[in-house]
């Protein structure tokens, strides 16, 4: 199978990857091209330390809450944890699973996780570093990954979305155009729904789901000019009204398929002018089966 022959990202030595982690312009750490990567190159590809099954937590966190005892062991994050008293809630409950599942990894991987970023001291400090940095790998499960954790999050990516494949376990990303030497390498944490959202909406989502200011080079400010930032807003509007204009051009005849085409093709153009390489290649691959 292809997939085997690909190694993983972090299997290689820091210098045979395409990329480096360091300091953003921001104060944080990114992951940054350290050579020309060409569009379609697989930039990072690796497999999870560890992945957390939220309605399975949630399950043995309600057998926990209801003193259940006996029958067989759950296989995921039974922790124990019984001399420390019952988890005091649901975010305890999955601190202290983090800390068991860890205690089974190399002191390095323990290490690189402490280390990542944490942006919710809200929570217990493990549930804290999983909830910032966690990628959904399939349906409800967070993966870990800890060279993934490093790569920021814009509304312009030069990346694909982490795309999961079950039989291997691993995720991988890939260049949606040439990207150039020094360049940031980001994806978008957004789901594509929300993409031919204004800037505001989209730093409100980003506040939302996320809990920080998107400074993006789409969305920070003083990341382009007015006379940019009024041509970008006018091709998301036009964007989302192509959209709902899509959604009525559904009938039969040769003249509605013309329609559709026509359509696509607008939108395919505008997305790629708008810097949305990811949605401007699903608009095609639909363009050339409409
Ligand atoms: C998965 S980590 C990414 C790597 C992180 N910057 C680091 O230093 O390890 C996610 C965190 O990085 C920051 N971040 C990622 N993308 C960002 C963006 N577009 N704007 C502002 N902060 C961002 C946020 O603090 C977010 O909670």
């Amino acid at each position: 199978m292809a997939a085997a022959a690909e190694p993983l990202s972090s299997s290689l030595a820091p210098q045979d990857r395409p990329f480096e982690i360091r300091a953003t312009p921001i104060g944080y750490l990114g992951a940054f091209a350290t050579r020309p990567i060409p569009r379609g190159t697989l930039v990072l590809h690796d497999q999870p330390l560890f992945t957390l099954d939220a309605p399975l937590q949630a399950y043995l966190f309600s057998r926990a809450q209801a003193g259940a005892s006996g029958g067989p062991t759950p296989v995921e994050g039974e922790s124990d944890d019984d001399d420390k008293g019952p988890a005091k809630d649901f975010d305890d409950f999955l601190d202290r699973n983090i800390r068991t599942v860890l205690s089974f990894k190399t002191a390095q991987q323990r290490a690189d996780f402490w280390d990542l970023a944490n942006t919710r001291p809200d929570l217990p400090q493990a549930q804290a570093i999983f909830a910032t940095n966690a990628v959904q790998t399939s349906g409800e499960i967070g993966g870990m990954f800890l060279l993934l954790s490093r790569f920021n999050s814009s509304c312009r990516p030069t990346l694909s979305r982490p795309a999961w494949d079950p039989s291997s376990g691993s995720t991988r990303l890939y260049a949606l155009r040439d990207i150039a030497e020094g360049e940031e390498l980001t994806w978008t944490y957004l789901n594509v729904t929300f993409e031919f959202e204004g800037v505001d909406a989209r730093r409100d989502e980003m506040r939302r789901v996320f809990e920080f200011e998107c400074c993006c080079p789409a969305c920070g400010p003083g990341t382009m000019s007015d006379d940019e930032r009024r041509a970008s807003e006018k091709r998301l509007l036009q964007l989302r009204r192509l959209k709902e204009r899509m959604a009525c051009e559904v009938g039969p005849s040769d003249e509605d398929r013309e329609a559709r085409r026509a359509l696509l093709g607008r939108m395919a153009a505008l997305s790629r002018e708008e810097g949305l390489w990811e949605t401007a290649d699903r608009l095609e691959r639909v363009l050339e089966e409409a």
